[in-house]
């Protein structure tokens, strides 16, 4: 796989990005045309009611499922386009990831400490302390114990560790905080901060109004498109690629029929509810 990055590009990017699941009992369009781009340095948190895409998304950006359609390049390779043992090194080298359900994204039969060893060493950072990489997610007095020996929220933390082990271009975490209460979800919030403060591409999904606040870039998605995009500086609506406008959640509120007034002015575009004066 192609690996022609440079330090300015984004590490994942999308365009027109559509995810649809076959089953015996018909087809379900989980994500139907997704524009985004994933960016080293900065933590990007995906918001969005249940079964609005987040996962399906997350798995993409992960390296771990191909598109239906679209295109989705992530640290300088074309996931539709590579090849399953390319994916699988991307993943292995290059890739942090915590699945939704962590307990899959631990080793059941290692102790805490050698799994952090054996993940380092498969990204090339074999000096990387272990002990310091679980006392980051507070997890320092688990060091020797078997994923069966933790609790829910230990694997996950451990799961987060993993994930950081050995410094990752892009760490992917699908709701890494989800059987967390609020002092360890600020650790682990701290934890992927500071590793998006050391230059990586951070993404992670999350129901969580404090961790949204936290987040360098908000994407929110709704029926498996992007609604809403808002940095640290302001909130955008999404017009995608047949020209759609998808309006921010607290701006779709002021117009309660669905209807708008396109105004075109020498200063520029207004939007109007009907039933407001022009
Ligand atoms: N493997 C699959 N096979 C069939 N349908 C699927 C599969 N995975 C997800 N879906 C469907 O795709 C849609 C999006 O699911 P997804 O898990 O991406 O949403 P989500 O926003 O992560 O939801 P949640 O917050 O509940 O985890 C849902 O309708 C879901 O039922």
């Amino acid at each position: 796989m192609p690996e022609a990055e440079s330090v300015t590009d984004p590490a994942a990017s999308c365009e027109d990005l559509v995810k649809v699941f076959r089953s015996a009992t018909g087809e379900t369009h989980a994500l139907r045309g997704i524009g985004l781009e994933v960016h080293p340095g900065a933590l990007t948190v995906v918001a969005g009611p249940s079964g609005s895409g987040k996962s399906s998304l997350l798995t993409m950006l992960g390296a771990r499922d191909r598109p239906s359609a679209g295109t989705l390049t992530v640290l300088g390779g074309d996931i539709g386009a590579a090849s399953t043992r390319d994916l699988r090194q991307l993943r292995r080298r290059r890739i942090g990831f915590v699945p939704q359900r962590s307990a899959l994204g631990v080793f059941p039969h290692l102790r805490a400490v050698d799994q952090l060893r054996q993940v380092a060493g498969w990204r090339g950072a074999r000096t990387d302390d272990p002990a310091d990489a679980l006392a980051a997610v507070g997890l320092g007095h688990r060091a020797d114990h078997l994923p069966l020996a933790l609790s829910g929220g230990e694997q996950q933390r451990l799961a987060v560790a993993l994930a950081l082990a050995g410094s990752p271009a892009l760490i992917v975490a699908d709701e890494p905080t989800a059987e967390l209460d609020h002092a360890n979800a600020d650790v682990v919030v701290d934890a992927l901060l500071a590793a998006a403060a050391a230059g990586a591409a951070v993404v992670i999904s999350s129901h969580d109004e404090r961790i949204m606040h936290r987040a360098d870039r908000l994407l929110r998605l709704r029926h498996g498109v992007l609604s809403s995009e808002t940095t640290r500086r302001d909130t955008t609506g999404v017009i995608d690629a047949t020209g759609r406008l998808q309006l921010p959640p607290a701006v779709l509120d002021l117009f309660p029929s669905r209807r708008v007034v396109v105004e075109i002015g020498a200063d520029g575009v207004r939007l109007r509810a009907p039933e407001e004066e022009s």
